[in-house]
Order: structure tokens, then sequence, then C-alpha cells
């Protein structure tokens, strides 16, 4: 997909990009791929590949559940490494008030300049376990949405995301193909943590047999103090 092609599937999800959107995610691709030369930041960085694969990808979420996604609405990107969702979700939205949860200071160095550079307001960059932030007040609860991508199997992931969801908020998890298997595994951890699956949506990105899934689930209770466990026990015993 070439940012031509990227423009025009916007469009046919009622997003007409202003030529300073285009311009924010030109800058994002040459900013990724120059410092991917230095920082392990991506294995994809060919130009049609990074239109589809990160930035496209990204905003899948948006497209197949508008509700949740309101202007001003907090959003918390759990291990957003170089940015996504996060960062082409707020390209597109400019008024989300965006946060960033990543263990890897590198990570949040590119992250940082790349804020600057794009000129994006709110966006806020948290340097820590998504284990230790989910126990901090500052962040505990705090947020309308929280996001994550390739960060890890559906349970572990919903113990670093749902204790940062406020109660009647929404975690969105976006996934490979074929995750019903990981999803049914980590129903006892949704229920544990104070989630309710809302959705499940598969989808294939444009023109591509590239399948993904993409799922919702709401905060419906409050997540019980003692999750996040300490850093590393999530993965380690994953709720059963
Ligand atoms: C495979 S990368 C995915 C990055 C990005 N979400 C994407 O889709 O391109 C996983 C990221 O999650 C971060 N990460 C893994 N475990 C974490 C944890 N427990 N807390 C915070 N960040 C974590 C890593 O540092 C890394 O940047």
């Amino acid at each position: 997909m070439n940012p031509e092609q990227f423009d025009q599937e916007l469009k046919k999800h009622n997003f007409e990009l202003t030529q300073e959107q285009k311009e924010q995610f030109k800058i994002y691709f040459t900013k990724l791929v120059t410092a991917n030369e230095h920082v392990n930041l991506t294995r994809i960085t060919e130009e049609e590949d990074v239109y589809l694969k990160h930035f496209f990808d990204s905003l899948t979420p948006l497209f197949t559940f508008k509700k949740v996604f309101v202007e001003g609405a907090t959003l918390c990107d759990v291990g957003a490494g170089a940015g996504f969702p996060s960062i082409p979700l707020k390209i597109l939205m400019p008024g989300l008030k965006v946060t960033i949860v990543d263990s890897l200071a590198k990570r949040l160095t590119f992250l940082k300049d790349l804020i600057a550079k794009l000129n994006l307001s709110d966006v806020n960059l948290v340097h820590g376990r998504a284990e230790d932030v989910g126990q901090n007040k500052l962040y505990r609860e705090k947020f309308d949405l929280v996001t994550a991508r390739a960060v890890a199997n559906m349970t572990v992931l919903s113990e670093y995301c749902l204790p940062l969801v406020k109660k009647d908020g929404y975690f969105v998890a976006l996934k490979g193909p074929k995750a019903e298997d990981e999803l049914e595994n980590s129903k006892k951890a949704l229920q544990v943590l104070g989630g309710k699956l809302i959705d499940e949506e598969e989808l294939t990105l444009p023109d591509t047999n590239e399948e993904r899934t993409l799922v919702l689930v709401k905060k419906v209770k409050l997540t019980p103090k003692k999750y996040p466990r300490q850093a590393g026990t999530p993965r380690r015993k994953p709720i059963k």
C-alpha cells in the first residue's frame, strides 16, 4: 500500500487526510527507517509495507470499533515499541490524550524525538513495565481506552492492560490470525480482572491475505488490588 493507496483506503472509512496528516505519516516513515539503522525498532522497512502493516494496521480498531474512539478520550498504549498503534491513531484523531508505556528506554527515546517532529501534543511517555505502571495510582484505572499490539498472549496481556482501564472503559487488543484459542484460554483472566468480551472481529488487510483479529473487552468491574502481580509473574504464571 503506497501513500496514495493509504489515503484512498482511509477515505473508504470516511477519513479524509489533511495535508498536515499526510506529511506526518511521511515524516513518521522516514524517521522510523532512519532510526532503525541504529536502534532495533522494526523488521518492516519498505514504504509500502510500513504504510500497510504498521500505519493502516494500527488504524483498524478505529474503523472496526468506531463508537469507543471518542475525540478527547484518554488512551494508554501498552508496549507501543515504535508507536503502534497509538501514534497513527493520534495522527488521525488529534484530540486523543495518549500515554505510552514501554519497558525499553531506547524506544521511548525514539518516540520522544518523533513526537516533537510530528508536532503532537498530549502524548505522555512512561518508561516502565506494565505490571508496575498498573499498580501506580497515577495510571491505575485512569484510561478510557487501553490498546496493545504484539506484546503478549491474551491472558498475559489482559493482566497488563485491564488494571489501567477505567470502569466502563475498553481494552482493545490487536491480534494476528486465528486468535480463537488464545481468546478461549483468556476467559478466566478476563473475568478475574473485571473484563467482559464484547466483540471479536476478523479482518484482512486490503489487497492481501494478511489476517488480523481485533478484540474488544469492556471493563465491567474494578480489578482486584493484587493485579497486576509483580513484574514477570503474569508471564510466568498466567491466570488460569
Ligand atoms: C514486539 S514489540 C511490539 C511493539 C508495537 N506494539 C508494535 O506492534 O509494533 C513489544 C513491545 O512491548 C514492550 N513490552 C514487552 N513487555 C512489556 C511489559 N511487561 N511492560 C511494558 N512494555 C513491554 C517491549 O519493550 C516492546 O517494545
